[in-house]
């Protein structure tokens, strides 16, 4: 069978990953307030083919059925992400009663399907009228979510065990904040690294927060995209230029949450552009943590490139490789090398991989079944690699598609997909995938050895 080289362990879970705004629609419904997504997606010009969240996948309405097919495919567990203007439309105060009660109502069926919960409180749909307030950018704002995090896990964590903070926080920081291109669009480095900060800040408040609230067992982390960075030549610059890539898109999170001290070569470089930062703030974000969870889809080649003003760099797309819709280089030995660097270089007592995935264009074929080889090559031999990590004793407990459904991809809207169900948008109708269908198999041979 094809499967004996992806026997993993009795306790490993397979999981699939999705995030509220991408997936949730009911964007004006029940009470929810905006969030910075659905104020930036009616911007001219922000999103691909003017597409938004509005309504997405339907899964506020449609969950139930979604639930029914996870668990025929034989998930382990379901890694998805709170609204948080849905439950606090305001940020902080008032409740949205029928906010929490869909999440309520969402962690029941999980529980009654014997699917995991694994939950993210920020996947980046800040509640607007905080940014109205200056959003990451005021520190006010982490003491906020360690108190909406607090309140989460109050009402949730006796059916909900893994609690992580944000997601990929850099996104929210390099790409909503210097790049532009993400919500809430602004483009000001000093102001990016400023989020940054705050956003470790508000991290290790939450973690604190919870650990008074929730229940005993819980595990509280953060997920962060590690990717391997190679120069592109042997340079010296290049080298540099991929040295520095990986010290602010990853180690400005790592060092601090997991050393207590931001990277000094990062400090460094930015100079006066780097946050004041003060040892209380190091100890609250250094907060320790119970497991880290990791996004990681390719490696990043990087070549100088001095006209980048922010980070003195750009990505290298070499020829000989092949990529996905994406334009993302299919390298699968990213994961076994991240989990080494991680296990190496950072004492984590565990690591899940959250998001891996890949986006290829997909068709409904005359058969009325999607045929997706693609992206079952690209799993398999990912997973592959997850599997010779756990081989050479990294903790490693899990592994998460990205993602379960076709979704709404942020600044590309509906242009690509990512998941191993396929979503008729028109018709909102779901079909499996050949890739959801190998997926569920691979679950299935490996729940048949525990
Ligand atoms: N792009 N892309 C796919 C995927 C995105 O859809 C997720 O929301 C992010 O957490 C992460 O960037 C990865």
């Amino acid at each position: 069978m094809e499967f004996k080289s992806l026997k993993f362990p009795k306790e490993f879970i397979f999981g699939a990953s999705t995030a509220a705004y991408q997936i949730e629609g009911g964007a004006y419904e029940d009470g929810k307030g905006l969030s910075i997504w659905d104020t930036f997606c009616k911007q001219p010009g922000r999103i691909l083919n003017g597409d938004t969240g509005d309504e997405a996948c339907d899964f506020y309405h449609r969950y139930k059925d979604d639930i029914k097919i996870m668990k025929e495919m034989g998930l382990d567990s379901f890694r998805f992400s709170i609204s948080w203007p849905r439950v606090f439309p305001e940020g902080t105060g008032k409740v949205n009663q029928k906010g929490l009660d869909f999440y309520n109502s969402l962690v029941d069926e999980l529980r009654a399907a014997s699917i995991e919960p694994y939950l993210t409180l920020n996947h980046w749909d800040m509640p607007q009228s905080l940014q109205d307030q200056g959003g990451w950018l005021n520190k006010d704002t982490a003491k906020h979510f360690a108190d909406y995090s607090r309140f989460m896990c109050e009402n949730l964590s006796d059916r909900v065990k893994f609690w992580t903070t944000h997601n990929e926080p850099h996104c929210v920081a390099s790409a909503g904040h210097v790049a532009g291109i993400f919500a809430p669009g602004h483009k000001d480095i000093k102001e990016g690294l400023q989020v940054t900060h705050n956003l470790n800040l508000a991290h290790g408040l939450a973690v604190q927060a919870m650990r008074q609230s929730g229940s005993a067992g819980n595990k509280y982390g953060i997920v962060l995209a590690v990717f391997p960075y190679y120069p592109a030549t042997a340079s010296i610059h290049d080298h540099r230029a991929a040295q520095r890539w990986d010290g602010y898109f990853s180690r400005c999170f790592l060092d601090p949450i997991f050393k207590g001290s931001y990277p000094e070569d990062m400090v460094e470089y930015f100079g006066d552009k780097f946050p004041e930062v003060t040892e209380q703030e190091l100890s609250v974000i250094s907060e320790p943590i119970d497991m880290l969870g990791i996004n990681c889809y390719f490696r990043r080649i990087i070549e100088n490139d001095p006209k980048n003003a922010f980070i003195g760099g750009r990505e290298f797309k070499p020829r000989d490789a092949a990529y996905t819709q994406m334009d993302w280089p299919i390298y699968p030995e990213c994961l076994f090398e991240v989990l080494s660097m991680l296990d190496k270089d950072y004492d984590i007592p565990e690591l899940y991989i959250i998001e891996n995935g890949a986006a290829f264009h997909d068709e409904v074929s005359p058969d009325g079944k999607v045929h997706d080889a693609r992206r079952t090559r690209y799993l398999h031999a990912h997973i592959e690699q997850a599997k010779r990590a756990v081989e050479q004793g990294i903790n490693l407990k899990g592994y998460f598609v990205w993602s379960f459904l076709d979704n709404f991809e942020w600044a590309l809207g509906y242009s690509r997909r990512f998941g191993i169900v396929y979503v008729d948008y028109p018709t909102q109708k779901r079909i499996v995938k050949d890739s959801g269908k190998w997926y569920s198999e691979l679950l299935r041979y490996n729940q048949s050895l525990r």
